[in-house]
């Protein structure tokens, strides 16, 4: 059977990583990282759609990938309404609605480009497993104000590539388990996965958690509000307070976990300060998810990039392995995900849902 060959796109924020697959198997990947003075360029998310798009096709060129070749064209995918977990096909209303979406992330650039790609090439794109996941318990969704609802935004492809590996080496299946899975990236998403299902996680992009190496998590309301009617501030400048410029940017000046670790080692001691009050936050979700899970926890996995750095992961492993046994994926599963997605898919494993 000829083997088809896959275009893996999944911009971040602080990266844009590349890949391609022929069948399950990556020939080549890249991670373009990009530093918050890079992006700071940029005065909103859809001017950063040229300059993705460039260095994914550039990338392409260099690499002596003909476009033409490409069978399928899959990305991670954005802010469009809440979906359940699948490969889904773009379409003009998923267009339509990362073009108007209130809320920005870089994954919403990502769908826009594959669309655009595949229409070059008369093929069909994909997304999968889109940071809008939502299999959130009724209870979950009450913030505290019927004004606000808490709502399912997250690292929905890694935590379930994640978990889904982690049975897979425990021997059993990722719908017998109830683990707590922690995505440590740009953003830091923490959710109680109970038999499969994501009942509860942190709103990981503006809304609450941990602080993260670009996003400044939960802070303290009222605070917000009065800053906010100061008239010293625009609204751009509060919103890049809590992404982009939030987190370890504010605190240290950068987004990039590696060169703070470099400072650490250093004798930087306000950077190790800062990094283990991250860490600390992470275990206090960690916790507040156990009980989620009413303390009947299998495992607690410890994923994306910064779960490369042992200064991260001593902490959080010291806070909560008490809990469960607490294991670790560094980096993501994201791109063989995608990968694996259309593969199913075109091998009548997997059907496509139509996003409406
Ligand atoms: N070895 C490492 N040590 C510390 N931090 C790291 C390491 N590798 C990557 N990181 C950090 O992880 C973060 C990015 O994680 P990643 O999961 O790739 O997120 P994103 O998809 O948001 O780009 C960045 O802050 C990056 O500098
Ligand atoms: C919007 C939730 C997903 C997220 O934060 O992704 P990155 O860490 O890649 O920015």
């Amino acid at each position: 059977m000829k083997k088809i060959k896959i275009l893996v796109i999944n911009p971040g924020s602080t990266s844009t990583k590349v890949a391609v697959f022929e069948n399950r198997v990556s020939l080549i990947e890249k991670s373009i990282n990009h530093s918050s003075q890079e992006l700071s360029k940029f005065a909103s998310l859809n001017e950063q759609y040229d300059f993705r798009k460039m260095i994914i096709l550039q990338w392409l060129n260099e690499s002596n990938i003909d476009v033409n070749q490409l069978d399928y064209i899959i990305s991670r995918g954005g802010l469009i309404q809440p979906v359940t977990s699948g490969i889904y096909q773009i379409n003009k209303k998923m267009i339509e609605d990362l073009k108007s979406s209130t809320l920005k992330h870089a994954s919403n650039l990502g769908a826009l480009i594959a669309h655009d790609i595949a229409l070059q090439i008369g093929q069909k794109a994909y997304i999968a497993d889109p940071v809008v996941v939502d299999e959130m318990e009724d209870i979950a969704r009450i913030s505290g104000h019927p004004n606000y609802e808490r709502k399912s935004i997250f690292h929905a492809l890694n935590h379930k590539a994640i978990a889904r590996r982690h049975a897979e080496m425990m021997d059993t299946e990722y719908n017998k388990l109830r683990l707590i899975v922690a995505h440590l990236g740009g953003g830091i998403s923490i959710g109680a996965h109970k038999y499969g299902r994501v009942i509860d996680v942190n709103q990981a992009l503006d809304g609450e958690g941990p602080f993260s190496p670009e996003r400044s998590g939960s802070l303290p309301v009222g605070d917000i509000i009065r800053d906010a009617f100061s008239n010293k501030y625009t609204q751009n400048d509060m919103l890049s307070n809590v992404v982009g410029n939030g987190g370890m940017k504010a605190y240290l000046g950068t987004n990039d976990g590696k060169e703070v670790a470099n400072r650490i080692t250093e004798g930087d001691n306000h950077a190790l300060e800062i990094i283990k009050a991250m860490a600390y936050q992470v275990s206090k979700l960690i916790g507040e998810m156990a009980t989620v899970l009413k303390g009947k926890v299998d495992a607690i996995l410890l994923t994306g990039g910064m779960a490369r750095d042992e200064v991260i992961t001593n902490e959080i492993i010291a806070r909560t392995n008490f809990i469960a046994p607490v294991h670790m994926y560094p980096g993501e599963d994201e791109m063989l995900a995608l990968a694996e997605n259309i593969f199913l898919m075109h091998n009548g494993k997997l059907g496509v849902k139509e996003y409406i």
